[in-house]
């Protein structure tokens, strides 16, 4: 885009463009003029800064500062009940074309998509400022670094981008040095506040939408305050527009968390792993060890951008610089890397309970459950009142930098090399504890034909199962048969002794007595062990029609009560009648993408098939 010297000048006189960053400064003018702001302000990124936004939101009733020697400098925030997790079914992919968007995403026509928006955007940051967030997804200091700005209403949404991302003028100047190209996102609560009005705690609007344009490579938001809603960074960003990208540049842009092992004997594995909104991502990248002698450290807890590297191997990097986690479940048994993280402080919590000591809890924190809370809406809460004292999609938000067990290499613009990836979902039945897919191909029909119980975190009903394949299914920014046709490209640029051996695991089983099939948590580095032996060619297997399953003894139950071989037969059971029942499904799910399934899912849905006799 050129620009008259005329133009810049307009630009520089109403102070609102403080760069050299043509296509911005323009950006942001045009932004200001559609929505009506009372001032523009540029986000530095400083903690001063942050420190100043976060008395603002004290004192308009959205932050609540907590007890600064429990919780240092951190914050908790209440939503608007209506707005508590993602809007599936408000979020648009609007390609040119609607085949683009394919058969999983909401379409509409750009330009008519626009129009609406544009409508909405109208006037709608009336009596509020305009901040102005320059940041960027990876490192700086990346090859190509992946520079955003995101524009926006809410002050809460600055003071978590500042965790969530690297973020300010930093990020700024090096945009401007390099004339980078920026994915411009645009987000308004969509509350303007006229003359006088008393603003609320939490504004929103009850008409939402979670607009990408995928060929722009933009984004417009509107309407929500919350999460992958408003952090456009993350979901939005990471994945849906960054697995456009990555389509037209051979990488990958997935769902999965990454965390480095390190076997007794000193070898280190990276696993990457995707896993369904809600459904074990960032305590497995948390995993703190149950066997003796394995180190585990954390690479990344929601988002892994993968490529192939120098030597046709699989690399990965988390483009996050925060932690953006389920409260509930999290807690001092089954997560304590978490709790130490979220005890540093510097964090902001959103719709959990408040203690009387002015602290923050949730549902699964502690063994023991507090006399009296102030649940998440602000109400009295005791044991008895029958109701969740936190909301189910409640989150902590707080820095990675203060995981203790953060590795090293999280910080190399180079990321690391991949050794395995899981595929994981919430399945009370059918889905085995684990099992090894019979080749690469294999695995990628265990992603793709991936299936999950839906959960809190998105609007809508929970516990149904759905197809979420490679856990991306709200996430994909374009066709989801183009989308299994990238997956199945990969293999022919990277080097096949280096691929990654896939597995496919289940947390969540449960016995026919109803309990879990497994312990789960930091007892899952058992299945990774097992994972790693079979890269290693050391533990034994069992083949099964849909992939090798352990052996009753070939899963270490050291130091595990009460949990024998039998009981692993049963965790990894492959039932053939309930296996049948999964085909029907799968063959359904399949016909959904019509041509465009890779014709190598069709022969590996064809082998299970045979396999099962079915
Ligand atoms: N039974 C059981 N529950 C688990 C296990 N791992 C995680 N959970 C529970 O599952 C819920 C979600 O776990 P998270 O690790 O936050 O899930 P996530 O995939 O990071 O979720 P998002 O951040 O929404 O993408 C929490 O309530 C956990 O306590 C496990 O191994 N076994
Ligand atoms: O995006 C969000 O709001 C939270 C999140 O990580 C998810 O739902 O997977
Ligand atoms: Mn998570």
């Amino acid at each position: 885009m050129s620009v008259s010297s005329d133009q810049q000048v307009l630009v520089a006189a109403q102070g609102t463009a403080p760069t050299t960053h043509t296509q911005l400064a323009l950006w942001v003018q045009e932004v200001a003029a559609l929505t009506q702001p009372d001032s523009v302000y540029w986000v530095d990124g400083s903690r001063e800064e942050n420190d100043r936004l976060a008395a603002e939101l004290v004192a308009g009733g959205t932050f609540t500062p907590l007890n600064q020697e429990l919780f240092p400098h951190s914050f908790a925030a209440f939503s608007d009940p209506k707005d508590v997790a993602r809007v599936e079914e408000r979020t648009f992919i609007c390609s040119k074309e609607e085949k683009d968007a394919g058969f999983t995403n909401n379409w509409m026509d750009p330009a008519e998509m626009k129009a609406i928006l544009t409508d909405r955007f109208s006037g709608s940051m009336r009596g509020r400022t305009m901040y102005v967030i320059p940041f960027v997804m990876g490192p700086l200091d990346a090859e190509e670094p992946q520079y955003g700005v995101e524009i926006t209403d809410s002050a809460y949404v600055v003071v978590s981008m500042r965790i969530m991302a690297r973020i300010g003028t930093e990020v700024l100047r090096k945009m401007e040095a390099e004339h980078a190209f920026f994915v411009p996102a645009l987000h308004s609560v969509g509350a303007p506040l006229e003359p006088g009005q008393a603003d609320v705690p939490w504004p929103c609007n009850d008409e939402k939408w979670i607009v990408h344009f995928p060929e722009e490579r933009s984004i417009w938001s509107y309407g929500s305050g919350y999460g992958g809603n408003a952090l456009l960074g993350k979901k939005c960003y990471a994945l849906r527009i960054a697995s456009v990208i990555a389509r037209d540049e051979g990488w990958l842009a997935e769902h999965m968390l990454l965390l480095k092992l390190t076997s007794p004997e000193g070898k280190a594995y990276n696993v990457a792993a995707a896993f369904p909104s809600a459904c074990g991502k960032t305590n497995l990248a948390l995993l703190t060890p149950t066997i003796e002698g394995w180190k585990a450290e954390t690479l990344g807890d929601d988002i892994n951008w993968m490529r192939i590297g120098k030597e046709g191997e699989l690399r990965g990097v988390n483009p996050e610089y925060g932690l953006f986690g389920v409260a509930p479940g999290t807690g001092w048994s089954t997560n304590p890397n978490a709790m130490r993280a979220i005890a540093k402080g510097n964090s902001v919590f959103t719709n959990v309970a408040l203690t009387d000591d002015g602290g923050v809890w949730w549902e699964g924190m502690t063994d023991e459950v507090p006399a009296h809370l102030t649940d998440w809406q602000g109400n009295d809460w005791t044991p008895e009142s029958g109701r969740p004292a936190a909301h189910p999609n409640s989150r902590f938000c707080t820095p990675i930098s203060q995981v203790d067990m953060l590795a090293p290499e999280y910080y190399s613009p180079d990321g690391v090399e991949i050794h395995a990836i899981l595929f994981g979902g919430r399945r009370k039945t059918t889905i085995p504890l684990v099992a090894e897919a019979r080749s690469w191909t294999n695995g990628i029909f265990m992603g793709a034909t991936l299936s999950s119980e839906t959960t809190a975190a998105a609007a809508g009903a929970v516990g149904v199962v759905r197809r979420d394949p490679m856990a991306m299914l709200p996430f994909m920014g374009y066709n989801a048969g183009d989308y299994l046709n990238h997956w199945d490209s990969i293999a022919a640029k990277a080097n096949p002794e280096r691929l990654p051996k896939i597995f496919l695991v289940n947390w969540f089983r449960r016995t026919p007595e109803g309990g879990f099939a497994w312990p789960g948590f930091g007892d899952n580095s058992r299945v990774l062990k097992w994972a790693i032996e079979r890269i290693e060619g050391k533990a034994d297997a069992v083949e099964t029609p849909i992939g090798f399953v352990p052996t009753g003894d070939s899963i270490d139950l050291t130091g595990l009560e009460d949990f024998t071989p039998a009981d692993v037969e049963v965790a990894v059971r492959v039932d053939r009648e309930e296996w049948k029942a999964e085909l029907a499904s799968i063959e359904e799910w399949f016909a959904s993408f019509g041509e465009a399934l890779p014709q190598s899912l069709k022969d590996e849905l064809a082998g299970l098939e045979e396999r099962l006799g079915a």
